[in-house]
């Protein structure tokens, strides 16, 4: 390749402007020569129409439309030289190229090269992310990593990316299948320089023991957690960070609600003709009354639960992170948040530290007598808690692991035709039965990444 030649082939020299904007001639891949800039919030770039040959440029290679396109630094997850190569022709406009300048073409075609590495929004379903890669040629080596140092200072300034995450790895989750999703995903995590500390789990509560033990300075050194798996080891994870980490009195127990309730001498289900507070209603609604009293004293006004948390909190500045791929068998989180159950989708959300709260509710199961030494059983969850039949189905599943996701319709249906019925909860739920677990409507709790809105804002009382 000949020195200097990149003059002959673009008129534009890099330029910085009053902005601290920067543009540039480049040849980008498969497109042809563009005139790339940097402006405050990303780069774009333009098609460039200098044709000396009809329809094509000096090159030989046809220029696209003279469109304009454009990325955001807050898409973009990676940029990474390229070792010298070929720099390839629009597709469609090769044979003419060809024919124009045949031997110019295959002596022009190599220079140094970067990639920007970002996505793209699916066109038929917006909430699917595409992996996309823009490479940019140019004859002068200075000039390449000039623009990869910008472009990287920007992507520095880009804020809440993590650097440092620990990643739990289901194998067996969903079809078994857990360990390649990571292989596939695990990529891209590399190419965006974010360190992973992986942990295959053994067995079942391998991933809560791991969160129930880890010290909190070491769980600091860590931008988030991250499962790559269903559901239930999302929660498990949730649940080994809780349990051992989120001090908080338990909500009053049903006994005490209902002790409460009849000193007053009043029902909590208000009767017809009762005086009914309709803002506070509506301000608590669907908590107990006695429940959010315990709520807001651990509530401050932007929403932080001043208090509750070990003075040696592991995420004392900022709340906990975790992130979920989906590898399982129904992925409801997954679904409730980025929209798209796909792996990349999610591994992209968590690289471009894209975020969304998590309202994660306390199931407390009381003692069934106040004799009893059985301590109250706690538990979070993320997207769901159920009984009855749906833990019947749950837990009757676990032995036809093997059967895939079909083990939900085989183990429903086997369930279903039991036709058991659980009238004990209704009997002894009678009482709060207009306070249990009802979502307003358009009111569905969002769930995901970042827990900042404490614990509570649904408490289930579960009498068994
Ligand atoms: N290595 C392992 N071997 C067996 N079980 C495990 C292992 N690691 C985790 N588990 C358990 O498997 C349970 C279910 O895992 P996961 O949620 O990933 O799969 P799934 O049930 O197929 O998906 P979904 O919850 O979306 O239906 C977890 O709650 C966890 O306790």
């Amino acid at each position: 390749m000949e020195e200097g030649r990149d003059d002959e082939y673009c008129s534009f020299s890099n330029s910085g402007d009053r902005d601290g904007g920067l543009s540039g001639c480049f040849f980008l891949d498969h497109v042809g020569q563009v005139l790339l800039s940097r402006n405050h919030d990303g780069l774009s770039w333009k098609c460039l129409d200098s044709s000396d040959c009809e329809g094509t440029t000096c090159l030989g290679i046809i220029n696209c439309e003279n469109s304009e396109t454009e990325i955001k630094f807050s898409d973009i997850y990676a940029v990474e030289f390229v070792s010298y190569g070929l720099v390839h022709s629009p597709k469609l406009g090769l044979r003419h190229a060809k024919e124009c300048f045949r031997e110019r073409l295959l002596n022009t075609q190599e220079m140094y090269r970067f990639t920007v590495h970002g996505f793209q929004s699916s066109p038929k379903e917006p909430c699917l992310w595409n992996l996309a890669a823009f490479t940019f040629g140019h004859m002068d080596l200075q000039t390449c990593q000039s623009w990869m140092d910008q472009l990287n200072y920007s992507l520095i300034k880009e804020v809440e990316r993590p650097r440092n995450l620990l990643v739990f790895v289901h194998p067996k989750s969903g079809k078994g299948n857990g360990s390649k999703v990571w292989e596939t995903v695990s990529k891209i995590f590399i190419r965006a320089k974010v360190n992973t500390k992986v942990i295959v789990t053994e067995r079942a509560g391998h991933a809560f023991d791991v969160m129930a033990s880890i010290q909190n300075k070491e769980l600091h050194t860590y931008d988030g957690i991250i499962a790559v798996g269903g559901d239930g080891f999302f929660n498990e994870i949730l649940n080994g960070y809780l349990l051992s980490r989120l001090k908080v009195p338990l909500p009053p127990s049903p006994s005490d609600s209902f002790n409460s309730v009849q000193s007053r001498g009043s029902s909590s289900v208000p009767e017809p003709g009762d005086e009914v507070h309709e803002t506070d209603q509506k301000e608590h609604y669907p908590l107990l009354p006695d429940s959010v009293q315990e709520v807001m004293n651990f509530r401050t006004v932007n929403g932080s639960c001043e208090g509750i948390e070990d003075p040696d909190h592991p995420f004392s500045s900022e709340r906990p992170r975790f992130g979920l791929i989906p590898a399982g068998s129904t992925d409801a989180i997954v679904m409730c948040t980025t929209g798209a159950r796909d792996p990349v989708t999610s591994a992209l959300h968590i690289i471009l530290g894209r975020k969304l709260f998590l309202d994660a509710m306390q199931v407390v199961r009381w003692k069934t007598a106040s004799t009893s030494t059985i301590e109250p059983y706690i538990r979070y969850a993320a997207s769901f808690a159920g009984y009855g039949f749906y833990g019947d189905v749950i837990s009757e599943s676990e032995k036809y692991r093997w059967m895939g996701p079909k083990r939900y319709d085989y183990v429903g249906t086997k369930i279903f035709l039991k036709h058991r019925y659980f009238p004990n909860i209704f009997t002894n739920l009678n009482f709060q039965k207009k306070t249990l677990v009802e979502f307003p409507p358009n009111d569905l709790p969002c769930f995901f990444v970042q827990a900042k809105h404490c614990f509570f804002e649904l408490l289930i009382y579960m009498l068994m």
